[in-house]
């Protein structure tokens, strides 16, 4: 992990240098992470109604001798889809191939890997929406047939050459639902949406992680970690992991309460699971603009960060917490953000005299 802070993203996409409370996984987090993947859906933490409905939609399938029906898997980055597409395999007690939407620009590239299937594999296709559009038109007639046409020869005279295809479970993954067109949507038997996470279910995946990292942790040290983790078992893992290095160095190497909260709070990752950026988003928001409604450019020069990365980095989990919202007029914080910031709103500072207060009789 590159700790660097100036140096620069490679990112086309708002980012900031690598952020301990980003949901998506970074290169070298992808070792780590498979390390502490649930195994089996009786492992896999929350999720309750996907988990249940999943369960029903394998087992039966199971019984049948059957191969399992196309499952579609949507939800924030971090949540589990990769977890449980792998879970899905190990379920139907078949291998899994792994690829994603960005990964197949060409009709030709989904028909290489759909006619290399063995019977019953799981295609675990990452990222679906990003697929381009005669791959995913491919794929249509895969979910539904499974048969492809292969076209052979350009122009005129080129001939369609239809291809058997062995039976087989497409696991589709997406971070956004909406953007995959309504035919696509159709053809899984199966959608699963992933909520966030409860913090005792964080708890859960935490004490899990533990056990399997061999750490010494209290339930309270726990629990301190997965009120800061945003909802999402990746930054809990993530977080975890910062944890014990702070508990081996400064502590015992129990996992406390205290040690938790100290730790993170080197790490500037607050109470509620708000980063550096998140704080001076609000700071401004709340010091220099007295909670709004300011605009979005005039907030992102007070932070002195790019527009983009103030709208799509920090105010979507704002937003979530219910500490900021964004208006027709401008950003404005809540009542929450004040107390969350331990700030007292103007109105409130002049007394029953009102906002006129601030201005003196
Ligand atoms: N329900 C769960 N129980 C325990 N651990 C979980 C659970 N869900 C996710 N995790 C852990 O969180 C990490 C991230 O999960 P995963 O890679 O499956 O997320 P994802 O939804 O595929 O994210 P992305 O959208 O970035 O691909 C993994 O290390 C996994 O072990
Ligand atoms: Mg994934």
């Amino acid at each position: 992990m590159n700790w660097d802070e100036t140096a620069p993203s490679t990112d086309d996409a708002a980012t900031v240098p690598d952020r301990l409370v980003a949901a998506d996984a970074d290169g070298e987090e992808t070792a780590v992470e498979a390390a502490l993947r649930p195994k089996d859906l009786e492992e896999f933490v929350g999720q309750e109604r996907v988990r249940e409905q999943l369960d029903l939609v394998l087992r039966a399938a199971r019984a049948r001798g059957a191969t399992a029906d196309h499952v579609l898997l949507s939800g924030a980055p971090g949540l589990g889809k990769t977890t449980l597409s792998m879970i899905i395999a190990a379920e139907m007690g078949v291998p899994i191939r792994i690829t994603s939407g960005p990964a197949i620009q060409h009709a030709g590239d989904l028909a290489a890997i759909l006619s290399s299937l063995q019977e019953g594999e799981v295609l675990f296709l990452d990222e679906i929406h990003r697929m381009s559009r005669p791959a995913e038109e491919m794929l249509y007639m895969a979910m539904e047939d499974f048969r492809v046409d292969v076209i052979v020869g350009k122009g005129p005279g080129a001939t369609a050459i239809p291809l058997e295809l062995p039976p087989f479970t497409l696991v589709g993954a997406t971070t956004r639902a909406g953007l995959l067109p309504p035919p696509l949507r159709d053809r899984f038997g199966f959608t699963g949406h992933m909520e966030f996470y409860a913090p005792a279910e964080l708890e859960r995946v935490i004490h899990r992680s533990a056990g399997l990292l061999e750490l010494d942790i209290e339930p309270a040290g726990a629990a301190e970690i997965a009120g800061r983790s945003r909802g999402t078992p990746r930054i809990a893992n993530r977080l975890l992991r910062r944890v014990r290095d702070y508990a081996q160095v400064k502590a015992d190497g129990v996992i406390t309460r205290e040690t938790a909260a100290q730790a993170l709070d080197v790490y500037e990752v607050d109470g509620r699971g708000l980063d550096r950026l998140d704080r001076a988003v609000l700071t401004a928001l709340l010091k220099l603009f007295g909670g709004g409604p300011v605009g979005l450019s005039t907030l992102a020069v007070a932070v002195g960060e790019e527009r983009e990365t103030v709208e799509e980095v920090a105010e979507p989990f704002l937003v979530r917490e219910g500490l900021l919202a964004r208006t027709p007029r401008g950003r404005i914080a809540t009542p929450a953000a004040w107390s969350h910031m331990g700030l007292v709103p103007p109105q409130q500072q002049a007394g029953a005299g009102g906002q006129q207060g601030l201005f003196g009789p």
